[in-house]
């Protein structure tokens, strides 16, 4: 997979180079492109926001800037997501879907968004999706880009060592995980689930879909419907 991703804080990734991701770039599993929107500026300023039409508070990032920047990576193939607090939800289905995609291109927005032709223009040439990671406001979509190429990321077959960790996590199947517990026995009074010590199997498994799904009824009964 190739990952672009467009920003005017492109230092803010560069810790994509040291996390688990570094590897996955190393091995070639991720390729990693990293741009500056206002390298595709032409004034002396290198201008990328401007007041809006109709007149509110705020600015919104200018179009022109972002059709040169997207000019410059985008194929047919790709599929160019837009962090947006009015996007759809960016779940863990989302992420498995986007994991088999051949090229990503992420565009921060900042301010107020980006004007909405760039949505409009972009889509007539490949897949547009404005996703949101959850209902609130960040100041910009970097924060949401980092979390979704993690999410996306470590479902790549080769990036995370053990792939069966992948099954039995949180929302993998749908409900939440059941807890965990590893070494010592006892630890200040509190004891592991006896079951758990058993070596019974099917009573381990028994148990912890129990879990799954007390714990979703009681945190995410959302989850269930
Ligand atoms: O704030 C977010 O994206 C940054 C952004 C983009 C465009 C305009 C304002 C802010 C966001 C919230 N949930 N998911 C994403």
């Amino acid at each position: 997979m190739r990952i672009d991703i467009v920003t005017i804080f492109p230092e803010f990734f560069s810790v994509l180079d040291v996390s688990l991701l570094g590897k996955a770039r190393e091995s070639g599993l991720i390729g990693l492109g990293i741009h500056d929107l206002r390298d595709f500026t032409h004034d002396r300023h290198r201008t990328v926001d401007d007041t809006p039409y109709g007149g509110g508070a705020g600015m919104v990032m200018k179009p022109e800037p972002w059709g040169e920047a997207l000019d410059s990576i985008l194929v047919p193939e790709s599929v160019v997501i837009f962090p947006s607090p009015a996007g759809e939800p960016f779940t863990q289905a989302t992420a498995q879907e986007l994991s088999t995609e051949p090229h990503l291109i992420f565009g921060c927005g900042r301010y107020e968004g980006i004007d909405e032709r760039v949505v409009d223009y972009t889509a007539t040439r490949a897949r547009v999706r404005c996703m949101s990671m959850g209902d609130y406001v960040l100041n910009g979509g970097e924060v949401a880009a980092m979390a979704m190429i993690e999410a996306i990321g470590r479902l790549i077959p080769g990036v995370i060592g053990n792939p069966q960790s992948l099954l039995e996590e949180s929302h993998s199947d749908g409900l939440l995980e059941y807890p965990s517990y590893t070494k010592p026995a006892e630890w200040r009074g509190l004891e592991v689930p006896p079951v758990l010590l058993s070596g019974n199997h099917g009573a381990i498994a028994a148990w912890r879909r129990e879990q799954q799904l007390e714990r979703t009824r009681r945190i995410r009964p959302d989850l269930l419907d």
